[in-house]
């Protein structure tokens, strides 16, 4: 074991086993022990006495505006709150709508830097190392795997609708053909708590607990719109499909920001699952009234959803030993015997090095809850690390699920906002399913930017601004904007090594000059985003970068972790016991099944993981979902 004093946490990868898992357990540990910080700096009423109180929050007091101590009373413990209060009890409106987001560095590198917001110009790397000239696939995963995503983003974090009075002003060439003079971008909206001497903080606008607030919505307005108020259930049309809006042309659920058909199709599919688990509760219990079965039904499938991001989509888009068994360990845990394949010495030392092997990783679901001494709220770095339009296409083919015949063609551009409806109007669910299930994302690279979204233009009912915006540009700018540290400075952060050359970055020749040229010739320039594209070559399986893959690693673990309704309140007095039979044995392939069952011969027999292309699964996965190392 003399080697382990010597790994380096950034290349775990390059390592045999067993120092692959020792070096990423090392950089887990730091991590969280480091990297997750509380942006309340002030956090006291105090600060608060002489200013507007709406949606101001404190950690420990709760909404300021009521001058007491939020009550989290019995009523409230049972069930998830819209608005995610009293979760914690001690910290209750951590994690709650408005708390602000936390960071995964020092505040003081998160200042932003106002002489660089446009230097290397983002309209320029839009226009040089982002753009798509041919669709760069990413073939380990399909296209469901970006619907997902976005399905899941919706209900973690929201920065909610722009400022429309304060903007920031990208130069534009003379020679670009799309923009002219400037590109206005509204600024991010205020912290409206936010003390003119803290850090530059921001409020999520959505709940930051993995609640399925993108079905149920954050607030009585919006979660009456969607029930029907009988049995528990959400309201679907004849033909089960989400309500349209007449006023918006967009369906009516808990969030349809930036809607199109890969994303319309999970809130399809979990709106009808949750009516269907609403029978089933009320088959068991049949004295529930609607309230009851419908909060039982939200705990249980946000669960469920969880679960299926954890073990099925991320397994999917990080195809590697390594990161399959810290995703088991995060649902299940793991023993440290079985980390180190049997060898009982090996897990003896373990459990030496990493004392809190000695139980076994015990993993999130029912086991008792853990703030790690900060109260809970996603980061805005973890927003960063999630910008990944790159998956999306620019056009596709829907094809029939039983004849694979071409059906209908489709600009993506065509495709989104209120359009999206007529997509599910011209296709069957079936044959989008299908579609999606085979078709290839786009690959987290550079050069492979969706053109729509470069030229994008934004709906009336847009909380992001008006007109024709480049998505490229803004994913940069927002960047800045909100104090992301540059690439190589996050690196040094994030405990890993930073790079002295741009052939240190990537593999490719012609990508590290072109890189070069872009940023002057200084890799601390480089931005976050620009630089986790850059990556090569990635981990074995990686479908995207292991800089990006910290965050994600040790976010994925605390959000389950914090929460009270997966570990202490995990239990069958909250879940029922058919609830937690369900959450363990349902997968996203049953759900498919259930719903739309003549999809049984493209799913039957070998498909097990519906995120991965389901032609290229030829024969079954028999670790599935508990993928072995
Ligand atoms: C057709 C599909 C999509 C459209 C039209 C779209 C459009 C947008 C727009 C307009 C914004 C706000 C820009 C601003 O800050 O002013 C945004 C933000 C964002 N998008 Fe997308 N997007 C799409 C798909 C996706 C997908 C598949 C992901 C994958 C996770 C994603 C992740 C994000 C993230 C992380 C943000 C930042 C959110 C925040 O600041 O709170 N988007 N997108």
């Amino acid at each position: 074991m003399v080697y382990i004093f010597i790994l380096v946490s950034s290349n775990w990868w390059q390592y045999p086993y067993p120092y692959d898992i020792v070096a990423i357990a090392a950089s887990q540990e730091k991590l969280q022990k480091e990297n997750f910080i509380d942006s309340y700096t002030e956090s006291t009423e105090q600060s608060y006495v002489h200013r507007r109180l709406r949606n101001c929050l404190d950690p420990k007091i709760g909404k300021l505006g009521k001058k007491v101590r939020y009550g989290c009373s019995k009523r409230c413990h049972k069930f998830r709150r819209l608005d995610g209060l009293c979760n914690d009890y001690e910290n209750p409106a951590s994690g709650s709508l408005y708390y602000r987001f936390g960071r995964n560095v020092p505040l003081n590198a998160t200042v932003r830097d106002e002489k660089n917001l446009y230097n290397p110009n983002p309209r320029d790397i839009s226009r040089t190392l982002m753009k798509r000239e041919k669709f760069i696939p990413v073939t380990i995963v399909n296209i469901l795997v970006a619907g997902w995503v976005q399905f899941m983003t919706h209900d973690w974090f929201d920065s909610g609708k722009n400022d429309r009075c304060r903007h920031l002003k990208v130069p534009i060439r003379d020679d670009d053909p799309d923009f002219c003079k400037t590109m206005d971008i509204p600024m991010t909206r205020r912290d409206s708590c936010r003390n003119s001497k803290d850090y530059d903080t921001y409020q999520n606008t959505v709940t930051h607990w993995w609640d399925a607030s993108q079905l149920y919505g954050i607030n009585k307005q919006i979660n009456r719109r969607i029930r029907t108020r009988k049995d528990g259930k959400l309201k679907l049309t004849s033909k089960d499909r989400l309500p349209i809006d007449p006023s918006t042309g967009l369906p009516i659920t808990g969030n349809s920001l930036n809607w199109w058909v890969g994303l319309g199709i999970f809130h399809v599919i979990w709106t009808r699952e949750h009516n269907y688990v609403c029978d089933m509760l009320k088959e068991r219990n049949p004295t529930w009234n609607d309230k009851m079965l419908y909060n039982t039904a939200r705990l249980i499938i946000a669960a469920v959803i969880g679960k299926i991001h954890t073990l099925e989509w991320t397994t999917a888009i990080l195809h590697n030993d390594v990161a399959k068994l810290g995703l088991k360990s995060n649902w299940y845990g793991i023993t440290p015997i079985e980390i180190a394949r049997g060898n009982a010495s090996l897990a003896a030392w373990l459990i030496k090095r990493f004392p809190q092997l000695s139980s076994g990783i015990p993993g999130s679901i029912g086991n008792p809850k853990n703030i790690r001494g900060v109260p809970y709220s996603l980061t805005q770095d973890f927003i960063a690390a999630y910008r990944l339009h790159p998956l999306l296409p620019d056009e596709f083919e829907v094809r029939s699920h039983q004849t694979d015949e071409l059906v209908n063609r489709y600009n993506m551009k065509d495709t989104v906002f209120e359009k999206a409806e007529s997509v599910f109007e011209e296709n069957s669910m079936d044959d989008l399913l299908y579609t999606f299930g085979n078709d290839y994302p786009g690959a987290m690279t550079l050069y492979n930017y969706p053109n729509f979204l470069r030229n994008l233009d934004l709906p009336t009912t847009s909380p992001h601004g008006k007109g024709k915006v480049d998505m490229a540009t803004i994913d940069i700018l927002r960047d800045r904007e909100r104090g992301i540290p540059r690439y190589n400075a996050f690196r040094r952060l994030l405990h890993l090594t930073p790079i002295t050359k741009f052939e240190d970055l990537t593999t490719n020749p012609t990508h590290a000059e072109e890189l070069r040229h872009m940023y002057n010739n200084d890799v601390e320039k480089i931005d976050f985003l620009i630089g986790s594209r850059a990556e090569s070559p990635l981990p074995e399986g990686f479908g995207f970068s292991d800089t990006f893959f910290r965050i994600f690693s040790i976010m994925a673990r605390r959000r389950m972790e914090a929460d009270r309704f997966f570990t202490d309140d995990y239990t069958s007095e909250y879940y029922t016991q058919w609830g937690i039979d369900y959450i363990d044995a349902t997968h996203m392939k049953d759900i498919l099944l259930r719903h739309y069952p003549s999809l049984a011969s493209q799913l039957q027999p070998n498909v097990t993981n519906v995120f991965i292309p389901w032609k290229s699964q030829t024969s079954l996965d028999k670790n599935f979902p508990y993928p072995l190392y």
